[in-house]
């Protein structure tokens, strides 16, 4: 006899459909049972509009948890850092898996790495924080750029520099290696010039609150340190009362001492869309060993960043 099918909600893109196939093996792995997709549209699909038009925050995960709520899917897999910062009391964040590469990435035209880019390229992103941090590594480097606002699905923006449009445009490394395309990758942004979005490279498996023994089967992906991590770099960003739209960059990584680790360092990044002023900090704290503790660390960064003159460099946040 073979046991029912879990029901995964996922989005038809082909990152979604990625991204939800490797959880979907690795679930069945743990559950012994099935997993069966279940495509969901959502607005963030549908929508011309630009991101930080439609407002950002939860536009790709709303029909997902709608459809979670109303029962017609088991679970649904998001992009971490498209999720709201506020978790609802009915749904579970059941685990959070090993992250992939964090990093940013471009990939340009003719091969070229960022500190090779002609003065006055244009590289398309729709995200005010890669604007704000690519246009101000432009300026240390004695370069002009222009930003371009793009948005579109992984082969629409790549199409933008075949096209010869843009001379470059900069997406996440994780997305493009859950579709098997870090080969035209032309540079590795470090985290340390360009800080990746809060959650970035992290997925997030939901599903209903109150199914307890899904709750403990999917809790077994769960990865602690990249839990740790993606929830001090969201408080961060929920205390610094920003979206996902917002230019807000967050990392949070261990820091070892040979193989015993030892802290966990939180960084921060907020700027103005044009680079003239970031505000950039970092903290350390022992690795947090419960979500209150992680919490606390991206509030103490926060208050240090708002105590710098954050809140001023956000004001160009749509909501
Ligand atoms: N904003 C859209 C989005 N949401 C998640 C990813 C993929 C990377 C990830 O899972 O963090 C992307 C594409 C991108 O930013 O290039």
């Amino acid at each position: 006899m073979t046991e029912q099918a879990l029901r995964l909600g996922t989005r038809r893109s082909r990152l979604a459909m990625a991204q939800s196939g490797q959880v979907a093996d690795a679930v069945s792995q743990v559950t012994g049972r099935p997993v069966e997709l279940v495509e969901i549209t959502t607005y963030g699909d549908t929508s011309r509009e630009h991101l930080a038009q439609i407002g950002g925050t939860g536009v790709f995960v709303t029909a997902l948890r709608e459809a979670l709520l109303r029962g017609e899917v088991d679970f649904a897999v998001h992009s971490l850092k498209d999720l709201p910062t506020g978790q609802p009391d009915e749904l579970a964040l059941a685990a959070v898996p090993v992250r992939a590469d964090a990093r940013d990435v471009l990939i340009a035209r003719d091969g070229l790495t960022f500190a090779e880019l002609p003065d006055g390229a244009r590289i398309g992103t729709g995200s005010p924080r890669r604007m704000a941090q690519l246009n101000a590594y432009a300026r240390d480097l004695g370069l002009t750029i222009e930003t371009v606002p793009i948005r579109g699905n992984i082969d629409t923006r790549i199409g933008f520099v075949r096209g010869g449009e843009l001379d470059g445009v900069v997406l996440a490394a994780a997305g493009l290696q859950r579709v098997g395309r870090t080969g035209e990758v032309t540079d590795f942004l470090p985290v340390d010039i360009i800080l990746p979005a809060p959650g970035q490279g992290a997925l997030a498996i939901e599903c209903a609150a109150d199914n307890a023994d899904l709750v403990a089967a999917l809790a077994e992906l769960d990865d602690p340190y990249t839990r740790a991590a993606v929830t001090a770099e969201r408080s961060l960003l929920a205390a610094l009362e920003a979206g996902c739209s917002a230019p807000v960059g967050a990392f949070a990584d261990l820091l070892a001492d040979g193989q015993v680790v030892k802290e966990l360092r939180l960084r921060g990044v907020v700027g103005t869309t044009d680079g003239s002023t970031l505000v950039q900090l970092s903290t350390t704290g022992p690795v947090p060993e419960t979500h209150d503790q992680a919490m606390a660390l991206g509030r103490e960064l926060a208050a240090e960043m708002l105590a710098k003159g954050a809140a001023g460099l956000m004001g160009e946040r749509v909501h």
